[in-house]
C-alpha cells in the first residue's frame, strides 16, 4: 500500500485511533450550506500556539540518515529467516537478542525501528531513551500488552502487529492442551519416562459431548471453536464485541458471562490482556464455575490470578489447567502452579510452529517496512487503518490540509493563543465515505509544527493537539454533485483570536483561508472574504490594498527589482474601488527591504509574509 510521494514525505517514519486506544477523537458535526444536502459530521483535536513561528520537520529520511541513509532496525527476539531477509533489504538490522532492560534502552536511540515478541517489554522508558529516533515497533505475533501504546503514541511512534499469521498455530495449540489435559499426557509421559506404568492413575475424560465455553471470540476462539465442534463438544462462547453473526455461522451460541463460565466443563481462554480483562479469572469467578472445570489459557497470563487459580485447583473447583502464558514469563522455578500435578504447561508456545513463525516474520517485517517508507499501514494498532486507495485518493488533500494549517497558524497575532480550530471539507461525498482523520491530523501538523518543538504526525496528532489544549472541530458541507471527487475545499477557521492581517478575517471576525486541489496540487482560494487562486508552493506575500489600476504593478516591480522570482500572483476584491487582497507566489523569502517598499507602497493598507 504505497502512498504518493508527496504523503509518504508528509508522514515521517509513518506518518495516525484503531483497534488500541487513540486519545479522545474528535466529534462531528454538520453545517449546511444553501442548497446542499443534509448530512452528518463529527470532530474536536487540540494546541496553543507559542509565539514564534518556526518551520521544522523531520522525516524518516531525516532519522535513517543517521545511519549512513538506510534506517536501522533492532531485532530483539528470534524472526524467521524469511522475515530477516526482507528487512536486511531494506534497512541495517541489528538482532541482538536477550537484551536486559538497560541494554535496549542503550541501543533504541540509535535504531529507526524495533521488532519484538512477547519476550521484549517496551516501556515508556524505551520510548523515552530512543529520544524520537525510533518511528516503528513491530510486534512480531499479536499482544501488544508489552508494549506501551499510550507512550508510544505521544512520541508518535507507530505500533504495528502481526495479527493473523500466528492464529491456527495459537488455536491448534489450545487444541493440543484441551486434549493431552483430558488425557493426562504431559503427566503420564514423564511418570512413563520415569520408569512407572500408571495406567489408573491418569484415566482421564472424554470430550464428546461436554461443554466448552470459549472465553474470547475472536480470530483464535473462533478457530478453536470450529476444531472444537469436531472433537464433538458443544460449544458456547463469551466475547461482548463478537458479531453474533459470526458466532451463528460456525454454530455457537454467544452467552452471557456467568452462563458461560457456569455451564462449561472446558473453558479456553482466548480474550487479550486489557485493564478490564486482568484477573478476570479469580476467586469470585472460579466460585461460580462448575466443580471439576478444566481451564486453558493459551491467551495471556495476566487475564488469570494465578493464586487464585492455584487454590481453585488445591480445592478442586478446577479439576485440571493447561496453561501456555504466564503472569511472569519464565515463571519462577519454584511456582506452585507449574509444579502443580493437575496442570500441564508449556513455556509460551502459542505461535512457535515453523510456518506460523514464517507467516508473522514476513508479515511484521512488511508492516514495518511500509511504516519506514511512510506508508499507513493496515496492522496498525495505535493510529487509524485507512485503506490505501483511500490514502491514495486522499494524498493530494492531505498536502492541502497541512498547508492551510501552516498557513492560518502564521496569520495569528503574536500572543493570541489558538484554542479552537474549525476545519469544513465541502464534498458531495455521503460523510461515511469520507475519512477525515488523517486530514484532521494534517491541518493539525500544519498548525502545531511550525510554533513547537512538537513532532506531529498521523499517530500523535490528536494526542499532541489534546495536550496543548487545542480543540479541533470538524464540519461538512454536503455539496450537490458528483460525488467522484472526494473533497470540493476544505476551509480552516480560528476562532476568537486577533490575526497580524486584518484582511484573513471573515464576516464572523474567524481567520479564515480555504483550499482546493487543482490538478493535483494544493490552491489557496480564499483568506477572509477574499477569494484568491494561487499554488500553495514556496512563500506567499499576502497584500490589502485599496482597488486601484497600477498597484499590481508597483509590487511586481518591486520584486522584481530585487532579483525575486514571482511564480503566480492573484488578486480578489470585494467590489471594484474597495478592498483587494493579493496573493504573490515567491520561491524564496523577500529582503526585509523589499517588505519595507511593498508596505511603503501607497493604497497597500498591510502585508504578511507566510512560509509554506
Ligand atoms: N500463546 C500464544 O503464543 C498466543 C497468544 N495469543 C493471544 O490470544 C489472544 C487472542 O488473540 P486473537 O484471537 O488473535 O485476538 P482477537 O483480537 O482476534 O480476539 C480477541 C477477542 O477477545 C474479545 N474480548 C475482548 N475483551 C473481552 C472480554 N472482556 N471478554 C471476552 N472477550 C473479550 C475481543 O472482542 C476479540 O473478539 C490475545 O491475547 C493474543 O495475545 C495469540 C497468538 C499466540
Ligand atoms: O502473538 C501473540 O500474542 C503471542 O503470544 C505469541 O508470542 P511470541 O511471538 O511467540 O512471543
Amino acid at each position: 500500500m504505497a502512498l504518493a510521494t508527496p504523503l509518504c514525505n508528509r508522514l515521517p517514519a509513518v506518518a495516525a485511533p484503531a483497534r488500541a486506544p487513540y486519545p479522545a477523537g474528535p466529534s462531528l458535526t454538520t453545517h449546511h450550506a444553501p442548497s446542499l444536502r443534509r448530512g452528518r459530521l463529527r470532530s474536536s483535536l487540540a494546541a496553543s500556539p507559542s509565539p514564534e513561528p518556526r518551520s521544522r520537520s523531520r522525516s524518516l529520511t531525516a532519522a535513517a540518515s543517521a545511519a549512513g541513509g538506510r534506517p536501522t532496525v533492532l531485532v530483539t527476539e528470534k524472526l524467521g529467516p524469511a522475515g530477516l531477509d526482507l528487512l536486511r533489504a531494506f534497512a541495517n538490522v541489528d538482532c541482538s537478542y536477550e537484551l536486559t532492560a538497560e541494554e535496549l534502552r542503550a541501543k533504541v536511540s540509535l535504531v529507526d525501528a524495533l521488532v519484538v515478541r512477547s519476550g521484549t517489554r517496551v516501556t515508556r522508558e524505551v520510548f523515552e531513551a530512543a529520544r524520537g529516533r525510533l518511528r516503528v515497533v513491530g510486534r512480531a505475533g499479536v499482544g501488544i500488552d508489552n508494549v506501551d501504546l499510550q507512550a508510544a503514541t505521544e512520541v508518535g511512534c507507530l505500533v504495528v502487529n502481526a495479527p493473523t499469521a500466528n492464529t491456527v498455530a495459537a488455536a491448534e495449540h489450545a487444541i493440543a492442551l484441551l486434549t493431552a489435559m483430558a488425557r493426562n499426557v504431559a503427566q503420564a509421559d514423564a511418570s512413563l519416562k520415569a520408569g512407572k506404568w500408571q495406567r489408573s492413575k491418569y484415566v482421564g475424560v472424554t470430550l464428546v459431548g461436554k461443554t466448552l465455553a470459549v472465553m474470547g471470540f475472536g480470530k483464535v476462539g473462533s478457530e478453536v471453536a470450529r476444531r472444537a465442534k469436531g472433537l464433538g463438544m458443544d460449544i458456547i462462547a463469551h466475547d461482548p464485541y463478537a458479531p453474533v453473526d459470526r458466532a451463528r455461522t460456525i454454530g455457537v451460541d454467544l452467552v452471557s458471562f456467568d452462563e458461560a463460565i457456569s455451564t462449561a466443563d472446558f473453558i479456553s481462554l482466548h480474550m487479550p490482556l486489557t485493564p478490564s480483562t486482568a484477573k478476570l479469572f479469580n476467586d469470585e469467578t472460579f466460585a461460580k464455575m462448575k466443580k471439576g472445570v478444566r481451564i486453558i489459557n493459551v491467551a495471556r497470563g495476566g487475564v488469570v490470578d494465578e493464586e487464585a487459580l492455584l487454590r481453585a485447583l488445591d480445592d478442586g473447583t478446577v479439576a485440571q489447567a493447561a496453561l501456555d502464558v504466564f503472569i511472569e514469563e519464565p515463571p519462577p522455578r519454584d511456582s506452585k502452579l507449574v509444579q502443580h500435578e493437575n496442570v500441564t504447561v508449556t513455556p509460551h508456545l502459542g505461535a512457535s510452529t515453523t510456518e506460523a513463525q514464517e507467516g508473522v516474520a514476513v508479515e511484521i517485517a512488511e508492516a514495518v517496512i511500509g511504516a519506514l517508507r511512510g506508508d499507513l499501514a493496515a496492522t496498525a494498532v495505535n493510529a487509524p487503518m485507512v485503506p490505501a486507495e483511500v490514502l491514495s485518493e486522499l494524498s493530494p488533500y492531505v498536502v492541502l490540509a497541512e498547508k492551510l494549517g501552516r498557513l492560518v497558524v502564521q496569520l495569528v497575532a503574536g500572543g493570541s493563543g489558538v484554542k479552537v480550530v474549525k476545519v469544513v471539507y465541502s464534498s458531495a461525498r455521503d460523510p461515511d465515505d469520507l475519512d477525515t482523520r488523517i486530514l484532521r491530523a494534517m491541518v493539525t501538523k500544519g498548525i502545531i509544527e511550525p510554533i513547537s518543538s512538537a513532532f506531529v504526525n498521523i499517530v500523535n496528532a490528536d494526542y499532541v493537539a489534546k495536550q496543548r489544549g487545542l480543540r479541533i472541530v470538524e464540519e461538512r458541507i454536503l455539496l450537490d454533485g458528483s460525488p467522484e471527487i472526494p473533497l470540493e475545499s476544505i476551509q480552516v477557521h480560528l476562532t476568537n483570536v486577533e490575526s497580524k492581517f486584518a484582511g484573513a478575517l471573515s464576516d464572523v471576525g474567524d481567520i479564515t483561508v480555504e483550499g482546493k486541489v487543482k490538478d493535483g496540487s494544493p490552491h489557496l482560494t480564499l483568506v477572509g472574504s477574499f477569494n484568491v487562486d494561487v499554488s500553495l508552493e514556496g512563500n506567499l506575500i499576502l497584500c490589502r490594498q485599496v482597488d486601484q489600476p497600477g498597484i499590481i504593478g508597483k509590487v511586481g516591480s518591486i520584486l522584481g527589482k530585487m532579483n525575486m522570482n514571482v511564480s503566480f500572483m492573484s488578486v480578489g476584491r470585494t467590489a471594484p474601488g474597495k478592498q483587494a487582497i493579493m496573493a504573490i507566489g515567491v520561491d524564496e523569502a523577500p529582503e526585509k527591504e523589499a517588505l519595507k517598499l511593498i508596505g511603503d507602497t501607497p493604497a497597500v493598507e498591510e502585508f504578511v509574509f507566510l512560509k509554506l
